[in-house]
């Protein structure tokens, strides 16, 4: 799973490892309302074999522009890549599809963009004069900064906890990111005085980020009557059937609504217990300064941005991942076996050669605020054996609706775009295990009314990608 770094997960401008994580600003312009249209193609037409296509050509190099350039510069160039040059601008030309035929087929015209500002820093090690606060990419989080701290990992930083050191000479040779609440105070309130947990996006006092608002000293309005929400929440198994299963490609597969209301709140919940505990919601980033453009933590094993690699623990405070819930579980197994059933009625092919079973052991949980965003990336980093066997990616969306962006290559201009909503579960393996994507917009009050009511999940989406190391 590429996604921090050039292109995998993370990936182009994402900053480094696999994801490319988008810039709030900078975006090339495009006219708004012009009509694009890329791709017309029958299901499949676009994704190469995983094998030779050209989407995986780059498979096996984590970090495909830092490993042929090298260092954190590239690394910068990458994140500063919303430019119109950048691999990953995202110039959000990108063609909407609707596969629902199994064709994909422009449907809607894609909005403008904004300009690029001409005044983005240039990059740099990770020096006081280089906080996050002065970036482009802090974004809605301001209470989040890069913490500098005067020792590299592999000078046992892991024993230490990621505390706020703001004077870090320039002889810093490494930094990790943490969250400015851990230390107690945040930095700028020690400079300020200002409370940061008025923001909206701040983090839970001395605890991890909160995807949900407080109940706490207010009173819920309920706007839908209960008989609605009792039948909107009743967990009727529903049976897929073709209009609700979208197949973009051999082993892309996309099950409209699947995940039934009353799944949908508990998953919320449970994401946001688990967010709040040891090993929780972080917003994660690199050393040479850039933040992702969400909030995010793992299960079962730790996704490091940096390294772009699992380990058993996560470096910024060295908390183990807590465990998939057998539930989560349940939900994949389910999901993939209705994948099968689906595969198997069409013609009586081979639904397990098109996509492979998989049993999660890792999750990455994914929170966008409503300017989250997600560059195309590849998810490679699990094992070589789970990647050449094509074991799939399983991703839950919940909340609010998202662009997402697909292709067989990085180029953001070239790519699909379809909507993920609150329910869907969209599931790449087999010949598509290796395709590019990303997030490129989360459209806000678009999470069903009955979910935000029977959780108060903050505004944004919340993502949920099960893989197999
Ligand atoms: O949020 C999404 O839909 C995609 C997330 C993703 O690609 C990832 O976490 O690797
Ligand atoms: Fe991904």
């Amino acid at each position: 799973m590429n996604r921090g770094r050039g292109g995998s997960r993370g990936g182009g401008g994402g900053g480094g490892g696999g994801r490319h994580y988008y810039s709030p600003r900078g975006r090339p312009q495009r006219s708004p309302g012009q009509w694009v249209v890329r791709h017309e193609a029958g299901a499949g037409a676009h994704l190469d074999d995983a094998s030779s296509g050209s989407g995986s050509s780059e498979v096996g190099s984590r970090n495909p522009e830092t490993a042929s350039v090298g260092g954190v510069t590239k690394k910068f160039d990458m994140l500063l890549s919303d430019n119109p040059n950048g691999p990953n601008s995202d110039s959000h030309d990108s063609c909407n599809v609707s596969p629902s035929d199994g064709n994909l087929k422009v449907v809607q015209n894609v909005p403008g963009t904004e300009p690029k500002p001409s005044n983005v820093p240039s990059t740099g090690p990770c020096y006081d004069n280089d906080f996050p606060s002065l970036s482009p990419y802090s974004e809605s989080e301001p209470n989040v900064r890069i913490n500098m701290i005067n020792h590299s990992r592999d000078q046992g930083i892991e024993n230490q906890s990621p505390s706020c050191i703001i004077s870090t000479p320039p002889q810093t040779v490494g930094c990790q990111f943490s969250q400015e609440v851990r230390s107690g105070k945040t930095a700028s309130e020690e400079t300020s005085g200002k409370n940061k947990l008025n923001s909206p996006d701040s983090q839970h006092d001395g605890d991890s980020f909160d995807i949900c608002k407080d109940r706490v000293g207010s009173v819920v309005a309920l706007k839908t009557p209960l008989h609605l929400k009792n039948k909107a929440l009743r967990n009727e198994k529903r049976l897929m059937q073709g209009d609700n299963i979208q197949i973009f490609g051999p082993g892309m597969i996309l099950l409209k609504g699947y995940l039934s209301l009353k799944d949908q709140v508990k998953l919320v919940k449970s994401c946001r217990d688990l967010g709040r505990g040891p090993g929780g919601f972080y917003q994660p980033g690199y050393c040479d300064g850039a933040k992702l453009h969400l909030k995010m933590m793992c299960l079962g094993k730790n996704w490091d941005p940096e390294t772009s690699s699992y380990g058993d623990k996560r470096p910024i405070d060295q908390a183990k991942p807590p465990p998939i819930p057998n539930e989560f579980q349940r939900l994949v197994k389910e999901a993939i076996q209705e994948c099968h059933r689906y595969l198997e009625s069409d013609k009586g092919a081979n639904a397990r050669n098109i996509l492979p079973p998989m049993s999660p052991n890792i999750c990455i949980i994914n929170f966008y605020t409503r300017t989250g965003k997600l560059g195309l990336h590849q998810d490679k980093d699990e094992s070589p054996e789970s990647l050449w066997k094509g074991l799939p990616v399983v991703s839950f969306s919940l909340g609010d609706t998202a662009e997402f962006l697909f292709g067989d290559n990085g180029d953001v201009d070239k790519a699909h775009k379809v909507e993920l909503k609150s329910g869907d579960v969209l599931i790449f393996g087999g010949k598509s295990r290796h395709i590019f994507h990303g997030v490129s917009k989360i459209l806000a009050e678009t999470a069903p009314a009955v979910l935000l009511e029977e959780t108060r999940l903050k505004p944004g989406r919340l993502n949920l990608t099960f893989r197999e190391h």
